[in-house]
């Protein structure tokens, strides 16, 4: 038997999600974003909620120089210009240069010729980690997408494969999220049934999700468990947010304090994580 918070005989023993997350508000990351207008303010208030630091630096002239210094890069495709594509690529180039974990968020890449193209200019670029909606890896993996805009319109299990395909292509963890998430290294897997109905209600919760996935991979040393850890903790906030809440906007509110206030004990308990 073990004192740590992740008690040995759950579904999935080797993810540990109580000790991920107090790993990743011991170090605290600094994490950069690139991502859209719509998401910067609440993603950067989820990230400081989990106990980690963002910065949103995206001109093309400090850009790789931030990814240089900061602990964890991510890029998110919503609100795309060329300008900022140009700044995307340099950046990327950057972390994986200097070593650092990067996440792509291939917001809305079925919708347009534009998006589709930059998208996959950015997952040919080794990101760690590609973090959407079941639209959007399936889109993003050569598959037939049903999404509309940036919200999904495609269950999980049917991006599962082409979440596999996209993996062994990109040689990167790929996770799609949903009522459950499914994330995987193009080998191995696992699922996280946590959540709630509201989050996809409240926008730019994906968005702050890629955030706090590039936190944990910071913090981190086995990748998939990182994700499948940082999906369960978000799930869980998500839960619990939802008792009490009025709606999504109430919802919000809570969710952010859910954030801060989970436990790496609770996040032990609540996770539900099962290899898949
Ligand atoms: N129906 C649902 N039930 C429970 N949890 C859900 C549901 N839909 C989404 N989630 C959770 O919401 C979070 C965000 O995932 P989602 O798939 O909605 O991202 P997204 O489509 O990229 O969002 P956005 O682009 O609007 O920011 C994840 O933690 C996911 O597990
Ligand atoms: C609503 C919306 N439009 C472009 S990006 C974004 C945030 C959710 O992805
Ligand atoms: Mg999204």
């Amino acid at each position: 038997m073990t004192d740590t918070p992740d008690a040995p005989d759950t579904a999935a023993p080797d993810v540990r999600p109580g000790e991920k997350l107090a790993a990743m508000r011991a170090a605290a990351p600094l994490v950069q974003n690139i991502t859209n207008y719509v998401a910067m303010n609440v993603m950067a208030n989820a990230l400081l909620a989990a106990g980690a630091s963002p910065a949103m630096v995206h001109a093309r002239e400090e850009s790789a120089d931030f990814a240089a210094i900061a602990s964890a890069l991510t890029i998110n495709i919503g609100t795309l210009s060329p300008e900022w594509v140009a700044s995307m690529e340099a950046a990327a180039a950057s972390a994986t240069a200097h070593g650092k974990p990067w996440v792509l968020d291939p917001v809305a890449v079925f919708a347009t010729a534009y998006r589709a193209e930059v998208g996959a200019q950015l997952a040919g670029l080794n990101p760690s980690l590609i973090r959407g909606n079941a639209s959007e890896i399936l889109a993003l993996s050569g598959a037939a997408a049903g999404g509309k805009g940036a919200d999904a319109g495609d269950a999980v299990a049917t991006a599962e494969a082409g979440a596999r395909a996209l993996s062994a292509r990109t040689g990167g963890i790929v996770a799609v999220t949903g009522p459950v998430d499914y994330v995987t290294d193009g080998t191995r897997g696992y699922r996280i049934a946590n959540g709630h109905p509201l989050m996809p209600k409240v926008t730019a919760l994906g968005c702050s999700l890629t955030g706090i996935c590039g936190a944990f991979l910071a913090a981190g040393e086995t990748p998939l468990e990182d994700i499948a850890a940082a999906l369960a903790f978000y799930g869980l906030a998500g839960e619990r947010a939802a008792q009490g809440a009025g709606g999504p906007g109430s919802f919000a509110v809570a969710f952010i304090d859910e954030l801060a206030a989970v436990t790496p004990e609770d996040l032990a308990a609540g996770a539900r994580i099962t290899p898949a």
